[in-house]
């Protein structure tokens, strides 16, 4: 396999970036046709509070991203001592704005602000983080909702890689509302059998050698080392952890790379595996946001 450069891609290499390139350039094509046939775009309005560095980034590339699939794009940049009270209240008038079909707001927030009193304003079906606990229950219970990016790319990172996931025994190591819950559900959904471990977890080595399907999601630089992977297993690193090595900035995962490659069967690198991903699902997510306020189907 070859990408142009004459230099030949690894096909255990799970490549999220050129994946979610594809997928945005499907959305683009989709969004043209709403255009066409309907007469509106989607909109998303990105709320960022304060100057996180890495916040910045991800806003800004959420907005590039936002107007290259000719989509609207709306971005709040607001002072990092603003209060609670004035950031439900700009959620409440983009709750009600119907240009905007989709709402998200950067996490994390500055202390002040309750992360989780935000997300539970957003009207749930402009919810494109899919963090409401309704669109929760909707996944928990087969409904129509919006999907947490990040997992959601995992998963169609897998269906790829493995096809039909039915069987597999897949070890999420993660228990967040954002990432390792939803994956649980999400693999669930797939008919997999599903271990979340945690920190409390006994024999974490022993569980992950298990697993068909590893996602680790825990914030904890290299922590997934190459003897927990049975032969054969695909590895999916969630993880963005920036560390110091042989005095430089690096920026790795949950997994440790170098010693989990050899066992693996796929493996997603960082940078360049799950986190593309995450903003190319978000725009799916405004897009399919944007059809059900309409009323109308997605495009093909
Ligand atoms: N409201 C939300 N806040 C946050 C989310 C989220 O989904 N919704 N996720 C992360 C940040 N994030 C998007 O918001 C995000 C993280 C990473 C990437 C990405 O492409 N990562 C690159 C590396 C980029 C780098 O150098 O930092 C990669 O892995 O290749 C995109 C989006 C927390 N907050
Ligand atoms: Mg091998």
């Amino acid at each position: 396999m070859s990408d142009g450069t004459g230099v030949a891609k690894d096909p255990k290499v799970i490549d999220g970036k050129a994946f979610a390139e594809g997928l945005r350039a499907k959305l683009a094509r989709q969004v043209a046709t709403l255009k066409e046939k309907h007469g509106f775009v989607p909109g998303l309005a990105v709320v960022l509070v304060g100057e996180d560095p890495a916040s910045k980034v991800y806003v800004r590339n959420k907005g590039e991203q936002t107007k290259a699939s000719g989509m609207a794009s709306f971005e709040h940049k607001l002072d990092a001592a603003t209060s609670q009270a004035d950031l439900l209240a700009l959620i409440d008038t983009l709750n009600k704005d119907p240009k905007v079909n989709g709402i998200l707001c950067q996490l994390p927030v500055p202390k002040q602000i309750d992360p989780q009193a935000i997300i539970d304003a957003i009207d749930p079906d402009k919810d494109v983080d899919g963090f409401h606990v309704v669109n929760a229950g909707r996944l928990a219970t087969g409904g129509k909702g919006l999907v947490p990016c990040t997992p959601y790319g995992c998963l169609l990172l897998l269906k790829d890689r493995l096809g039909d996931l039915a069987g597999k025994h897949a070890v999420v190591i993660g228990r967040s509302n954002i990432v390792g819950k939803p994956m649980a559900q999400l693999l669930l959904n797939e008919s997999c059998t599903v271990t979340i471990a945690h920190s409390k977890t006994k024999d974490l080595p022993g569980e992950v050698r298990r697993a068909d399907i590893v996602v680790a999601a825990v914030g904890r630089p290299e922590m997934v080392k190459g003897d927990w992977i049975k032969e054969g297993a695909v590895v999916i690193d969630v993880g963005i952890n920036r560390i110091e090595k042989d005095g430089k900035g690096k920026l790795v995962g949950d997994v440790d790379y170098a010693s989990c490659y050899p066992k693996a069967s796929a493996i997603t690198p960082v940078p360049g595996g799950v986190g593309p991903m995450t903003i190319a699902l978000l725009l799916n997510n405004t897009l399919i946001a944007a059809c059900r306020q309409h009323k109308v189907a997605l495009p093909e």
